[in-house]
């Protein structure tokens, strides 16, 4: 192979960076007019790939110049009393923007609690309501991890109008938007889950191959078609061989990258861009609120005034 290794990782540092850098701009502008951006992060319980999602929006939140506050609850709050705390983040002029970390314990009905975020708070588009936005073509803001996968296959430059493109894992929040997102560019679209056959006939087709669902090593290298381009999503903990704690992907990168043109490594990939999104996110957010005070108060100024 005449290309080094490096060449075929997808790295999401440069991407993210550009992201970053531009909503700073955006971010001291609304500041300067009044309106500061400030996103607030709830949590309920523990889990790993959460820690690490939060951790991070804290640091880019404040090279962006976006106010960032979490809230954590306990794993045995209540729904109600969830989704009174989220009554108040909306009443809240200060608060511009809400993200509920998922996963929540499973006696949390997670639709309840998103379609309790005012739909113009909702930084990941996942309310109930907005949800469908996606498939109406409107994507500006879309689920940050999704949005990210598709933003790192860009990058290889690839012509997404016709590709054949396989997603493995139909989440909510990943596999199921990014399918519509890629539908939206033109790409041929299947979706894998659990109770798919084979999941390896479908994957072994694919020019670009997304993988999101939490199961380290699950994408081999014989899985692959030579010469596609892999988005690894996956973000799972695990016990290294030093024994300490380290993050790996679903895709078995160290064999997988033998047969791919492109990979997203695990950590340094799809992670940094996500961050990046939801802070732009939270500017799109942002924007639709002022849209509205302009909207609203605005013309009352104007009436008033005459
Ligand atoms: N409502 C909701 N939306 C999510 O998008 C969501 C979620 N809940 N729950 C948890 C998962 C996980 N997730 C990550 C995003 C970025 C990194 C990230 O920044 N990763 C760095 C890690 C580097 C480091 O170790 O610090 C990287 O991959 O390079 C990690 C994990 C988003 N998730």
């Amino acid at each position: 192979m005449s290309r080094s290794d490096d060449s075929r990782y997808l790295k999401g540092g440069p991407v993210a960076q550009r992201i970053i850098a531009s909503v700073r701009e955006d971010a001291a502008i609304a500041t300067a007019e009044g309106f500061p951006p400030k996103l607030v992060s709830i949590t309920v319980g523990d889990t790993a790939a959460v820690d690490v999602y939060v951790r991070n929006q804290r640091a880019k939140a404040e090279l962006a110049g976006i106010g960032f506050e979490e809230r954590r609850f306990a794993a045995d709050i209540t729904a109600g009393e969830l989704e009174a705390a989220i009554h108040g983040l909306n009443a809240d002029p200060r608060v511009t923007g809400i993200i509920i970390q998922r996963p929540v314990p499973v006696h949390i009905p997670i639709k309840t609690l998103q379609a309790a975020v005012h739909p113009l708070k909702d930084v990941e588009g996942m309310h109930p309501a907005s949800i469908g936005n996606i498939v109406y073509n409107q994507l500006d803001l879309a689920p940050c991890t999704a949005a990210a996968s598709v933003e790192l296959l860009k990058e290889t430059g690839l012509d997404l109008k016709g590709l054949e493109v396989v997603v493995v894992g139909h989440s909510e929040i990943v596999g199921k938007p990014i399918a519509f997102l890629l539908m939206s560019e033109g790409a041929t679209v299947t979706v894998c889950h659990h109770m798919t056959r084979s999941v390896a006939a479908h994957a072994r087709r694919a020019d670009a191959l997304f993988v999101a669902v939490g199961k380290p090593r699950l994408i081999k290298a014989d899985m692959v078609k030579p010469g596609a381009a892999v988005i690894d999503i996956g973000i799972n903990s695990e016990i290294g061989p030093d024994g300490e704690t380290r993050i790996v992907g679903d895709v078995d990168t160290d064999s997988v990258k033998e047969v791919a043109s492109w990979i997203t490594p695990v950590p340094g990939g799809v992670g940094p861009i996500t961050v990046a999104i939801l802070l732009r996110n939270t500017m799109v957010a942002l924007s639709r609120q002022r849209a509205l005070y302009q909207a609203t108060y605005g013309v009352a100024d104007k009436l008033a005034a005459e």
